[in-house]
């Protein structure tokens, strides 16, 4: 997961592949919630490792309910079973309303005392129609801020009310569905001697959500009943019984982005389409219907039980006036669509929208219009007409409101046809459904070459590049390349292979590097089995690397595996050509120095730090002599790059000089600094 403040998305030209999407988030809670208020263990696999699931799943455990968290997507719930919850608790829902609602619901009708909170943006979720449905049966139930929202207090004290089950319960179904679903999975508990009957007061908006509930409830042995999706019935005798496993499907919401970024991308890399597994056309998701809408705007779609695939059909996509009300989530994906249509796209009864993570209709006008498009914001409908030439795209900071979908959606962005890069802030948001998203989309998207960030620090050894380097990656969420090591590991292969390191060894230990068995794990770098991130650290072994980086033919077999780590969605790179000779287009290049006194101290410190003795005067003669040789060599020699930025950091601190770097690197970006909105 990226945790940056933001992320850069530079302007990609084509996706293909394959790939395995999380599983839904409105299945694991339901699954969850269900496997707790049953008799016996459920084995749930496939569960979503998301914020909302880890709410619940943290709930349950606060709750008494045994959670075993066995690895691989799998956990093992062994239920209540009847038994009285853990109480007093109090439980924090996060942003979760598929936790809130229902748990709220179930804990109200099975008695006890707890408080049920949640993130600001919780508190500002109504909650009121449910707690008015619940109160109607004889339940005690505060709020604790403003009424009609979160947080709640449920008070039983002396056990459970007395429940007027007799009469129809009626809850408002135009709202949320949630309310709905959380008296349709918390009333089976009460369902004993008689039928319990729910009506719905006014359109029941998301209807597939409450599909969803029903399937659940029928693998869990409630068969509910209902009339026209006005009146449920629960019948009487109902007891939540376990199923023993059950599998979650892949979030089909989740995959609209890439069924989009089917129909928005062409190919990549010779290849053809997305592929999608784990969620098929026999999804018992609602929004899976998104694939209707996607072929409407012309995405060639063709799928199974479990898998779709996604090709590009008409281009530019065509504009479509949609009534969105049967999938409200994935439906904001078809604004980010709309991008790349012609002519206006309309989405109608979508004032849900408003009352979700964050209001999604102000939230997508406003970050849809930073883009350059033409946006029309009506209480419960949008229409978005694209930029009208490439010409009137802008390069924009998209701010995400703490909202998961608004960050994927506009990734969708950067197949903008005037090439300009989209920044996503605070890109962590995602992990409310999907931590991996832009993981996912980097190992199906591709950019040119020639527009992926690439960020040079050459300089002399002990000028602190490495230290740099790694912070500014950090910082930006990108990939990392210490060069250096790579010189590092192939001299200590060919000392390992007691090939001595002199000029008549050149093509011997070229041959070595180009087929050298390294890898990057984290900090962490293994040369086939051997983890050598020490041994290649020694002094001597810099020496080492210093002769043999001399060798051409050595340095010729090290350019392909050095060109592999720049990949989406950047690079910061260290070492002494990194500017010179491997990215010689890259937008920015450092040249690091301080003085030779200087550098010696940092690295006796290093050393001394690391528990290893040094002479501060030989370390000194050493890197002078190390500089000479990298200086003088007539392959790729260490020099500054014509373009390259002077950085002497001798009295600078590590911070001062990453920001230096990083306030240099944003100088070249064409957001402004801080996004409106
Ligand atoms: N202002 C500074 N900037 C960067 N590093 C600094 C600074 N001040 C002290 N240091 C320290 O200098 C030491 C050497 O840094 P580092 O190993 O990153 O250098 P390098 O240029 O990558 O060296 P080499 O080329 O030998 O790998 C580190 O211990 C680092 O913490
Ligand atoms: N791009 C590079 C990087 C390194 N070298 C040589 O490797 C030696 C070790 O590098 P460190 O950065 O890890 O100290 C270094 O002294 C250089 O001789 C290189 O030539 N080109």
């Amino acid at each position: 997961m990226f945790a940056t403040p933001f992320l850069d998305l530079p302007p990609l030209v084509g996706a293909a592949g394959s790939v395995q999407l999380p599983g839904s988030k409105s299945i694991s809670n339901r699954v969850l919630l269900l496997a707790a208020l049953s008799q016996g263990t459920t084995e749930v696999h496939d569960l979503l490792a998301s914020d909302d699931t880890r709410v619940m799943l943290d709930a349950l455990r606060e709750l008494g309910c045994t959670v075993d968290e066995a690895g691989n997507d799998l956990v093992r719930i062994t239920g209540l079973g009847g038994a009285a919850p853990r109480s007093p608790a109090r439980l924090f829902m996060g942003n979760a309303g598929t936790a809130m609602r229902p748990l709220s619901a179930a804990l109200a009708l099975l008695g006890g005392e707890y408080e049920l909170s949640g993130v600001p943006r919780m508190h500002e979720r109504p909650i009121g129609d449910l707690v008015d449905a619940l109160r109607q049966l004889g339940c005690h139930i505060d709020y604790l801020g403003n009424d009609g929202y979160p947080p709640l207090r449920i008070a039983h004290g002396a056990g459970l009310p007395p429940l007027q089950l007799q009469a129809p319960i009626r809850v408002r179904g135009d709202v949320s569905s949630q309310f709905l679903t959380a008296l349709l999975m918390a009333l089976p508990l009460v369902a004993i001697k008689q039928d319990v009957v729910i009506e719905v007061v006014g359109e029941l908006i998301s209807r597939p959500y409450i599909h969803i509930t029903l399937e659940l409830l029928a693998r869990f042995g409630i068969a509910v009943r209902h009339d026209n999706w006005q009146r449920f019935v629960i019948p009487a005798g109902s007891r939540y019984q376990s199923p023993g496993s059950i599998h979650v499907e892949a979030d089909a919401s989740s995959a609209s982005y890439f069924i989009a970024l089917g129909a928005i991308a062409a190919g990549a890399n010779g290849q053809n389409g997305i592929k999608i597994e784990g969620v098929g056309l026999d999804s018992i998701q609602g929004d899976i219907r998104f694939v209707e809408a996607a072929r409407a705007m012309g995405a060639q779609i063709t799928g199974g039980p479990n898998w779709l695939h996604i090709t590009r059909g008409s281009w530019p996509l065509k504009a479509i006036s949609l009534d969105c009300n049967h999938i409200p989530d994935a439906a904001m994906t078809l604004a980010a669509m709309a991008l790349y249509a012609e002519g206006t796209t309309e989405l109608t009864n979508i004032a849900s929208w408003r009352v979700k993570e964050t209001d999604r209709l102000a939230a997508m006008a406003i970050e849809l219009t930073k883009l350059g498009a033409s946006v029309e914001e009506g209480a419960d409908y949008l229409r978005v007409t694209p930029p009208a030439t490439a010409r009137d795209w802008r390069a924009a900071s998209i701010h995400t409101y703490d909202d998961h979908r608004v960050a994927m959606c506009f990734s969708l962005a950067a197949f903008n046809p005037a090439r300009l890069p989209v920044r996503i802030e605070d890109p962590k948001c995602v992990a409310k459904t999907f931590p991996d998203y832009f993981e996912a989309l980097f190992s199906l998207a591709q950019a040119d070459a020639a527009q992926l960030p690439v960020i040079c620090i050459d300089g002399p050894t002990a000028s602190g590049k490495g230290t740099v380097a790694a912070a500014v990656a950090e910082r930006l969420g990108y990939h990392f390349l210490d060069s250096g090591a790579l010189y590092r590991v192939t001299a200590l292969a060919a000392v390992r292979a007691g090939i001595p390191i002199s000029a008549e060894n050149e093509a011997a230990i070229a041959q070595l590097a180009r087929q050298l068995p390294v890898r990057f794990a984290g900090s962490r770098i293994w040369l086939g089995d051997e983890d050598v991130s020490e041994a290649i650290r020694t002094e001597e072994a810099g020496m080492n690397a210093s002769r043999v980086s001399a060798l051409p033919l050595v340095r010729k077999a090290l350019i392909a595996l050095q060109h592999s780590f720049a990949r989406l969605p950047g690079l910061v790179a260290d070492g002494r050509d990194m500017g010179t000779v491997i990215f010689p287009t890259a937008p920015l290049k450092v040249f690091m120095t301080a003085s030779a006194a200087c550098r010696a101290d940092r690295r006796y410190k290093q050393l001394i730090s690391k528990g290893i003795s040094a002479n501060i005067f030989d370390l000194r003669a050493d890197l002078e002599a190390r500089d000479a040789r990298d200086q003088n060599r007539s392959a790729a020699p260490l020099k500054p790059a014509q373009d390259a930025l002077p950085l002497d950091n001798s009295a600078l601190t590590i911070d001062e000089t990453v920001n230096q770097v990083l306030h240099w690197w944003q100088e070249r970006q064409p957001f402004a600094s801080r996004a409106a909105g």
